[in-house]
């Protein structure tokens, strides 16, 4: 590459910078993390590097960072002695904006609008956000590959950077030169520097110098024998990886000698402070191998449905210069997520037992992601036992229960375990399905999420209990109950005609609805609605199959069994009517309704304009007929 060069920085970097540069700002202090953070990565490669072999220069270097400061001339440095950058790297880098903070910030600013400066802190953005406090920044860096030329790059931050051969003998490593804008002339301050270097950065494994001083002091934490370490050191070292200003709502420390030797230090992120950014597709724990940083958020290390966990693994049992693209294959990595998925089960599983509101709070910050872990069937009981879901015996729709507890409720002699699916209590409590339940007493749980029965369906059992879907309910069994509720209401039974009458009549409907249903029959399950929707034995759930349908893209109604309600007056009328008039155009009419109205209620007409028409005509007739009455 030419030296001496003039670039515009990409479109989406002027956008970012522009953000940066405009906003103003309640903690600029990051912006000293954020180079520390890029240093100690350079560092980490280098060790890495060296630690498999390849060769590089000042190759006898100590890995440290040196920060100095000129308080006269508004100058802050910060020296590695990492991996360096070539210039075609520097362009890379620097100049584009591949890393993974700055696009998601860029959203949630541009969503956000002027609260910029509050979600920076939260993203940092690297490198660029420097420009919080620098009027001009330099970079002096030499790469580590033997024999590479050291380079200066140089920008205002304002659409154009230099880039150019950089005088004197530089070593392997990057210097950043930071000349402070007027307003931001307070960093320069070697005080500031160290406190902030110890708010921010205290863990980083590189020491950290400031004008000569060594600042950090921590050590590797997960390394130290846990009675050692306060609470207070645990919540930095979750500070310091995640950036969340809030603490962890538990944290986990494991020291592991078999089937594989490992130390874990892990952390169950409080969501509720809305400080805490977590990216579903992002997750996994930092692998290190006897202290040497191996690969950030290592996906293999934890199964996904526990990926909001954060935190650090570091085994004595791999090479040092295990290559990253083998790590997957590594049996050793296998055993190791093994043994911290069981690890922290049985931490969840005894938080909810000795607190249940601790784990009722870990369960609305993480259920979404907790809830994938239906298809770990080696850890199928535990995760089962973890699971909540609301439930008609709750008092409303926040209440949560396990499904130990619905078994504790179950009824004498009852051996299933019920469950609706819906969109919301109110839906499901409108669900003609529910009806028998509520009258026989017996729990149902609730199921908000479509993925909540793909969850039930994998699982089949709890303990030796069957999940059914209400609708898929053993009616005999369910008749067993006596009724909880008051049945004094209910009509008089029909006379031995009337029962016949009320056969040829259902026969009558099924031939007028063809081969729309699979059978028409009468109802032992309702109680105040006039009909509903059945799936014919063994088959899925109506909710199941409607997500298949939505899968499939298929708008076909299901062919289904019509259940009729023989108690209910709408019944009691049309049997009047038919036995007056088998032909009736009206009862005709009605059939159609009934049908169409169930399948309303599933979810299922696609075209209403039947119904509709029918309704109005309807209401036309039964207007006229309420006037005449009323004598209006
Ligand atoms: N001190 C440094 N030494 C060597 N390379 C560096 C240094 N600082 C930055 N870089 C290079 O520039 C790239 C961009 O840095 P930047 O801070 O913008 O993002 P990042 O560190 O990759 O991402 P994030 O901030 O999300 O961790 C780095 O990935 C690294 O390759």
């Amino acid at each position: 590459m030419a030296t001496n060069s003039t670039h515009t920085f990409k479109a989406e970097i002027t956008q970012l910078l522009d953000i940066i540069t405009n906003s103003i700002y309640t903690n600029r202090d990051i912006f000293l993390r954020e180079l520390v953070s890029n240093a100690s990565d350079a560092m980490d490669k280098v060790r890495f590097l060296s630690a498999s072999g390849t060769e590089l220069a000042d190759a006898e270097a100590e890995l440290r960072i040196d920060i100095t400061c000129d308080k006269d001339a508004h100058v802050i440095t910060v020296a590695d002695t990492g991996i360096g950058m070539t210039s075609e790297e520097l362009v890379e880098n620097i100049g584009t904006i591949a890393h993974s903070g700055s696009a998601t910030f860029m959203a949630e600013a541009a969503k956000n609008g002027t609260k910029a400066d509050s979600i920076i802190g939260r993203f940092g953005v690297g490198f660029y956000s420097v420009f919080m406090v620098a009027r001009e920044v330099s970079i002096t860096t030499r790469s580590g590959q033997p024999g590479a030329t050291p380079v200066v790059w140089t920008s205002t931050g304002t659409g154009s950077y230099t880039i150019a051969e950089a005088e004197g003998d530089n070593p392997r490593g990057t210097t950043i030169r930071i000349t402070l804008k007027d307003e931001a002339t307070e960093f320069a301050d070697p005080e500031r520097l160290r406190s902030i270097i110890r708010e921010h950065s205290n863990f980083v494994s590189f020491p950290i110098f400031v004008d000569g001083e060594r600042v950090n002091t921590q050590p590797a934490l997960w390394r130290e024998p846990k009675f050692q370490i306060t609470k207070e050191q645990y919540d930095d070292f979750y500070t310091f990886l995640t950036y969340d200003s809030k603490a962890p709502q538990d944290t986990l420390h494991i020291a592991v000698d078999a089937p594989v030797q490992f130390n874990a230090l892990l952390f169950v992120p409080d969501m509720t402070s809305g400080n805490f950014f977590n990216d579903p597709e992002k997750y996994g724990l930092d692998l290190y191998v006897r202290r040497v940083l191996i690969a950030r958020r290592h996906k293999d290390l934890i199964p996904q449905y526990l990926g909001f966990m954060r935190g650090v693994v570091d085994t004595e049992d791999l090479p040092l210069n295990i290559s990253r693209e083998t790590l997957q294959e590594n049996l050793l990595i296998g055993k190791i997520r093994s043994t911290v998925t069981k690890q922290v089960l049985a931490r969840l599983t005894k938080l909810a037992q000795d607190d249940a509101d601790a784990y009722a709070n870990f369960w609305r910050n993480h259920h979404k992601v907790f809830k994938l872990g239906y298809g770990d069937y080696a850890n199928r009981d535990a995760f089962a036992d973890l699971l909540r879901f609301n439930s008609s015996a709750d008092a409303d729709a926040e209440g949560l229960t396990s499904l130990a507890d619905y078994v504790s409720r179950m009824k004498d002699g009852q051996k299933d375990i019920y469950f609706i699916s819906g969109t919301s209590r109110e839906a499901i409590r409108l669900n003609p399905h529910g009806e028998i339940f509520r009258r026989k007493g017996i729990e149902v749980l609730y199921l908000y999420e479509p993925i909540d029965e793909f969850i039930l369906d994998a699982l089949r059992q709890y303990k030796d209990h069957d999940l059914v879907a209400a609708e898929q309910a053993d009616m005999a069994a369910l008749d067993a109950f006596a009724d909880a509720e008051d049945t004094a209401a209910a009509p008089e039974a029909l006379g031995a005609d009337d029962e016949r009458t009320f056969e040829d009549m259902i026969a009558t409907m099924k031939s007028i609805l063809g081969e729309r249903v699979e059978d028409v029959r009468i109802s032992r399950r309702l109680k105040d609605s006039p009909a509903c929707l059945v799936s014919p034995d063994g088959g899925m759930s109506s909710q199941m199959q409607k997500m298949l349908q939505i899968m499939s893209k298929d708008t076909t109604p299901p062919v289904k069994i019509l259940e009729i309600n023989r108690d209910h007056a709408m019944a009691r009328n049309l049997l009047r009517i038919f036995k007056k008039d088998r032909d009736d155009a009206f009862f005709r009419s009605a059939t159609e309704h009934i049908l169409e109205s169930a399948l309303l209620q599933e979810g299922y007409l696609d075209d209403p304009h039947a119904l509709v028409a029918r309704m109005n005509e309807l209401l036309e007739k039964s207007s006229g007929w309420y006037a005449e009455i009323r004598h209006v």
